[in-house]
């Protein structure tokens, strides 16, 4: 498959990139090895659409979103499959992200239409004073692995209800389901050039965009530590810049949580994706007194889930995506386990890529689990015997992107929502994220948000109008 570039595919010729199934090895497709000229292709086409794109009324670029929103429904199945082959989640997940990550198209196709000014009383009357909002121009996507689709329409959606115009770098292990997106939005009428995927080699691709004036604006979804490496350069050229970067979730179970949504919120948290989620619990807090049974429980529904090759209908727990995934999971056990963790269950390594979901308790603040993010189907369990202790400990990290908290009192829930130094707080819910609400961390991981009316910010100027009649 070649990549997309001003509405058509290119790349032949070039050095190629294996795309290949995790769950069996097997080499699905292959992609252009683009670089710097390619990115810089993709730059000019974005360029050159944008006075087009951007002079259209809002209502008008709604409209194509809509139709390609239309056109994604009506190849949910196709687009989840090969999402499936080229990440590894289930199935269903995999539906579920299609869905997900269409919804943003669809709640920006209509926020885009309320994209609002305002007017400012003079301190003379001789003025007149405007406020009007503006797309930023062409907007730099490099997206990750893990939600193929909806890190894309997450970022593109908002960005083209606006006008801007977008060149995106999908992760390298997942450049599939990207290209067929870009593949659909021509087909549904969004000019060529509007949107631009390039696939290959990373910081090639990155470092061009960087340096070029002509992208204006730079957002991305991935770790903290690249996060930090492209922050650094965007600010050569003072790009405004939006970071998704890395998460530790706590999770806190106080005495009074009903424990048996605790224990299905936490396990749908932590074991989506097989753990390879951004917002999955990480550390698993639990009052003293309720751990045995909390415990029990917790181990009880994850040894019902099944693991498997995710275009099985009944698998809940794919591949992991590479073998590096697979050695920091069972380094965090082995470390975890070295200081006196019990494991509860799980904890072995199974053919391939594949791994069980595993509990451990006894988890002290020492452990790596507690520290890294783990980024597999680990929970790690540890005690608190109080509040104050147990929003200590939650908040001692550099992450701060996503974190939830179980009890049944509701002024107690938010006291301690408030104390949470999170983006995100989940009360009673281990599944917080939704297109009209923002998503984004505080600390280390990331810069602004993605969503909602705030998601639609990033990809506005402002611009301050003086009329002196
Ligand atoms: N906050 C969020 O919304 C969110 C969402 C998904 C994933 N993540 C985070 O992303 C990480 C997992 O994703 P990943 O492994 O793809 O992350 P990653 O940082 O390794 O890669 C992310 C993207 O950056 C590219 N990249 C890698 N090195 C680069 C470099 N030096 N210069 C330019 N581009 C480079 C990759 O090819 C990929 O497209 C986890 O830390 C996870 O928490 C965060
Ligand atoms: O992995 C990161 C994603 O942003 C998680 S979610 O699908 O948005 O919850």
């Amino acid at each position: 498959m070649n990549f997309f570039i001003n509405g058509k595919w290119s790349g032949s010729g070039l050095e190629t990139i294996d795309v290949t199934n995790p769950a069996t090895g097997d080499v699905i497709d292959t992609v252009p090895r683009g670089s710097t000229n390619e990115a810089n292709e993709a730059a000019t086409a974005a360029h050159k659409a944008l006075q087009s794109w951007s002079g259209l009324a809002a209502a008008e670029r709604s409209n194509k979103l809509e139709k390609w929103f239309n056109l994604i429904n009506e190849n949910h199945e196709e687009l989840a499959q090969t999402m499936t082959k080229e990440q590894g989640k289930s199935i269903h997940e995999a539906r579920g992200e299609i869905t997900y990550a269409n919804s943003f198209i669809k709640w920006y196709a209509e926020e885009g239409k309320r994209v609002y000014g305002e007017t400012i009383p003079a301190s003379t009357p001789d003025k007149r004073l405007f406020v009007t909002k503006q797309p930023v121009g062409v907007v730099a996507a490099i997206t990750p692995w893990n939600f193929p689709a909806a890190m894309i329409t997450r970022k593109v959606a908002p960005a083209l209800a606006v006008g801007c115009t977008t060149i995106i770098k999908p992760a390298t292990q997942t450049p599939l389901t990207a290209l067929k997106l870009a593949e659909l939005s021509v087909k549904a009428g969004i000019p060529e050039g509007v949107i631009n995927v390039v696939t290959g080699a990373s910081s090639e691709i990155s470092q061009a965009w960087q340096e070029d004036t002509r992208v204006r604006k730079l957002t991305f979804t991935g770790s903290t530590e690249v996060g930090k490496t492209l922050m650094s350069g965007a600010s050569e050229t003072v790009k405004k810049i939006s970071l998704e970067l890395g998460g530790h979730a706590p999770v806190v179970v106080l005495e009074d949580a009903d424990i048996d949504n605790a224990v299905q919120q936490a396990v749908g948290s932590k074991f989506r994706n097989g753990g390879q989620t951004c917002v999955c619990a990480n550390r698993i807090y639990v009052a003293e007194s309720i751990e045995e049974e909390f415990t029990n429980k917790l181990k009880k529904a994850v040894e019902e889930l099944k693991v498997g090759n995710g275009l099985d209908e009944d698998t809940d727990i794919g591949p992991m995506i590479d073998e590096d995934a697979v050695d920091k999971v069972i380094s965090h056990i082995e470390d975890a386990k070295s200081q006196g963790a019990k494991v509860v269950t799980g904890g072995a390594k199974k053919d391939g890529l594949f791994l069980t979901p595993t509990v451990v308790s006894g988890v002290t603040e020492d452990m790596a689990c507690m520290n890294e993010e783990t980024f597999g189907p680990l929970a790690p369990i540890s005690t608190f015997k109080t509040e104050e202790e147990a929003i200590h400990r939650a908040n001692n990290t550099i992450y701060g992107l996503a974190s939830y908290l179980f009890t049944r009192d509701v002024s107690k829930a938010i006291r301690l929502a408030e104390k949470l130094e999170y983006g995100i707080v989940g009360l009673n819910d281990g599944g917080p994220s939704t297109a009209q609400a923002p998503f984004g961390g505080w600390k280390q991981s990331g810069i602004g948000r993605e969503g909602g009316h705030h998601g639609i910010d990033e990809f506005l100027e402002t611009k301050y109008i003086s009329l002196k009649i």
